[in-house]
């Protein structure tokens, strides 16, 4: 176990802002802190880099409690949102600085920062000027700029934030290729929850302090534990209704559930993803089409049983061509019940 956080807490002005966290992070893996704004990520990131003291519990690092250890003899490297790189410096000065403050020779510095650059495939900007390089590649500078020190841990706070939209995908798949690459045990925030699935071994989604669940990307959107994942992670369609073995009703209509038997009855928090609402030309509970959104490859509906809205994600063939105002009927199949916020596993 490399990353290994335990009953870590910490008060700011008066108030909780991370609860006896608890979090490991294996060896090489990459783990997402992902959740709400002020639900206390960077906190904990800042923890872990040792720029703040927890009040209580401890960080260790490679079973080594680093809890007391200032940040620059951390064996951690943090690279910061707005990766603040010295425009008067070229790309080498900005990597060769840390290893510079070791009092490295030159001839290693050197070497050094022609290997690291040649992992983010940059080499050839060396002598460039940060003004003088794109985005993407001032990131993947200061990407380099930590990894230069071959930290055992890796920290990113928000590193894609500054990046417009198409950017942001490339540079995150050069995070994780790279990441992958040099197996770095990785510990990355955002709220970006398209950023945390695509990109993580684990997801820790977090709220109020605490992780509410810290799991792969595929079992947090699949299994969200409580209602809070369920809610914030993917688009997920909540109801409460009453639940029967083969149907859920709301008001006065009866979706019909295909596939398992829920196997419980009575009032729950029902959550469906728009991907397992199927639309049919004649069969299930009616809904009105309220809006039809073109989505690409795939097509959004918003559906209407009574006052009771559901979005539908349908494909070709699969209910994309009703018009706006048509009645569709919907089926679901598979559905996530929650009780006091919890997951019912059935
Ligand atoms: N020095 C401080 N004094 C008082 N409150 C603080 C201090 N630093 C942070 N906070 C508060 O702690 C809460 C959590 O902050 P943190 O930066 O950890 O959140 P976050 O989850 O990273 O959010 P964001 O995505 O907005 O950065 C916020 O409400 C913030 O205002």
């Amino acid at each position: 176990m490399s990353l290994r956080i335990e009953a870590v807490s910490k008060v700011l002005g008066g108030r909780t802002i991370v609860d006896s966290l608890d979090l490991e992070v294996e060896t090489g893996q990459l783990a997402s802190l992902l959740g709400p704004s002020g639900c206390g990520k960077t906190t904990t990131l800042r923890m872990i880099g040792g720029f703040l003291r927890p009040d209580a519990g401890q960080v260790l690092i490679d079973g080594q409690d680093v809890t007391a250890i200032a940040p620059e003899r951390r064996p951690t490297a943090m690279v910061f949102q707005n990766y603040a790189l010295w425009p008067h410096m070229t790309v080498f000065k900005n990597i060769a600085f840390g290893l510079k403050l070791r009092r490295m020779p030159r001839d290693e510095i050197r070497s050094r920062v022609e290997d690291v650059l040649r992992t983010v495939n940059l080499l050839h900007h060396i002598d460039s000027h940060p003004g003088q390089i794109s985005g993407g590649e001032q990131q993947r500078v200061a990407l380099a700029r930590a990894l230069v020190l071959e930290p055992k841990v890796l920290l990113l706070d928000e590193p894609l934030s500054n990046l417009d939209a198409k950017l942001r995908e490339r540079v995150r798949d050069d995070i994780r290729e790279i990441q992958q690459r040099v197996g770095i045990t990785t510990v990355l925030v955002t709220h970006d929850q398209d950023e945390a699935l695509s990109i993580s071994d684990k997801v820790a989604v977090m709220t109020g302090g605490r992780i509410d669940q810290y799991d792969p990307p595929s079992t947090i959107y699949r299994a969200p534990r409580t209602r809070f994942v369920a809610d914030f992670v993917g688009t997920m369609n909540l109801l409460r209704a009453t639940v029967h073995d083969d149907h859920v009703a709301t008001g006065d209509v009866k979706i019909p559930v295909r596939g398992a038997a829920l196997g419980v009855e009575g009032e729950w928090d029902v959550g469906v993803r728009p991907e397992d609402v199927r639309v049919s030309p004649s069969e299930g509970a009616p809904a009105q089409v309220a809006r039809v959104i073109p989505r690409g490859h795939y097509t959004e509906l918003v559906l209407m049983l009574g006052e009771q809205r559901l979005r539908a994600f349908v494909g070709p063939g699969s209910g994309d061509d009703l018009p706006e105002g048509a009645t569709a009927h919907i089926e679901i199949s598979r559905a996530l019940l929650y009780r006091e916020g919890l997951l019912h596993q059935a």
